[in-house]
């Protein structure tokens, strides 16, 4: 496989160089990568050990590439997208290198092809509006989701557990094929500091970095506890005030926290932890979210940071694995990607991955959104099916226009 990265001409907005409706996007901010054309792909079975077979493809394929790479920098040579489903049972994580990569990164840009990619570039579908959106009936799926999180709250009381992240789903069908670009376009612009990805299919914007891997640099931004934006900037404030202050809301911060610390604590020599949490906000949300940083103590890899740290409990819950039983046993759906990690790895092994969520699944007319909340003791049904109805929001109104 042969590869060539050269620096190119600014072209500007990224996205909208994108010649296919299904492409590989990582932006944050207007920078990042954006891909097309598939060179290579892995789909993997369900298994424990799917980040360890993806990082033996990985290996191989990234590994045994010929590479010119005129550029230098992470991000530039070969690159994989990938996204893992939440739960290790479920099928449909996926590995994918594509033909074609543009990317921006401290002001220089450059272009990536693997193979040959002239007909990668030849195909220039016009983008399509999705048109009017018909959403399934929600009423069902509202009151399925207050009952879980009564059953979890009554769990967490029993002491079986002390959080778990409950989620749920909302279909929808749109009159024209949905293009994903039309997607991204929308939130990038809307979230500009959140982390607007696309990977075969799964399209979303991210506020939750679970990890990037730059040289020795390793990095996470942990969310956990959320309330709505206020009418007024009096209100707004006073609801990021009551949130910063909010026990509930900390000790279920302070859960998400702890998982990456111990996650990242064997693999860094140095890991630098916020005492306090502080206020990230949204256009839709308000969130507490701690910015972790720190210093790699060996050449792990970020695939093999994304290992270790999946799930965290800022999408699972503490104890871990008594937390992911209650997903499956309360939420009585397949996550599929939602909540799995979603981002991309170079050759060198530095890359970056977020938590798959504010995010849609699209397949031709369908999309299936997906959001979730912390349960705590003394969490309340309406209020958490209040916080995932304005986490939806995001992809709703990217559907919608
Ligand atoms: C689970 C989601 O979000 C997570 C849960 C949060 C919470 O419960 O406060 C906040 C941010 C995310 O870690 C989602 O958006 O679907």
């Amino acid at each position: 496989m042969a590869v060539r990265s050269v620096e190119v001409p600014d072209p500007g907005d990224l996205l909208t160089r994108l010649p296919v409706p299904s492409p590989y996007a990582w932006i944050h901010r207007g920078d990042g990568l954006v891909a097309w054309g598939e060179a290579a792909r892995l789909t993997l079975p369900p298994g424990e050990d799917r980040f360890e077979r993806a990082r033996r493809w990985l290996d191989r394929v990234l590994g045994g590439a010929d590479i010119d790479d005129r550029v230098g920098l992470p991000g530039s040579g070969p690159v994989a997208f990938g996204s893992f489903t939440f739960d290790p049972r479920s099928a449909g994580s996926v590995l994918v290198v594509p033909r074609v990569i543009l990317a921006r990164r401290d002001g220089r840009t450059w272009c990536t092809t693997v193979g040959d990619a002239q007909d990668a570039a030849r195909l220039v579908h016009p983008l399509l509006d999705p048109g009017a959106v018909r959403w399934d009936d929600d009423a069902d799926c509202a009151r399925h989701y207050e009952q879980a999180v009564a059953q979890a709250v009554q769990e967490i009381r029993a002491d079986k557990l002390g959080k778990v992240v409950l989620a749920r789903d909302l279909r929808a069908r749109a009159e024209h094929p949905i293009d994903a670009r039309i997607l991204l376009n929308r939130l990038s612009t809307r979230y500009p500091e959140c982390y607007t990805f696309s990977c075969a299919g799964l399209v979303g914007a991210t506020p939750e970095l679970l990890v990037r891997h730059t040289g020795q640099a390793v990095e996470s931004l942990v969310l956990a506890g959320t309330t709505r934006r206020g009418a007024t900037p009096e209100e707004d404030a006073a609801l990021g005030a009551a949130l910063m202050n909010s026990a509930k809301d900390r000790s279920e911060h302070v859960y998400a926290v702890e998982s990456v610390r111990a996650a990242l604590t064997p693999l860094t020599r140095r890991l630098d932890v916020p005492e306090e949490p502080e206020l990230l906000v949204l256009p839709n949300v308000q969130h507490l979210a701690s910015p972790v940083s720190g210093e790699l103590a060996d050449g792990s890899s970020v695939l093999d940071l994304v290992a270790a740290l999946h799930p965290t409990a800022a999408v699972c819950g503490t104890p871990s694995d008594v937390a992911m039983e209650a997903i499956r046993g309360l939420e009585g759906m397949d996550r599929g990607r939602y909540a799995g990690p979603v981002g991309w790895i170079d050759a060198r092994g530095d890359g970056e991955w977020g938590i798959a969520l504010r995010s849609a699944e699209i397949d031709g007319h369908d999309a299936r959104l997906f959001a979730g909340c912390g349960i705590m003791a003394d969490s309340s049904p309406a209020a958490e099916l209040a916080e995932a109805q304005a986490k939806l929001r995001a992809m709703q109104d990217a559907l919608e226009g």
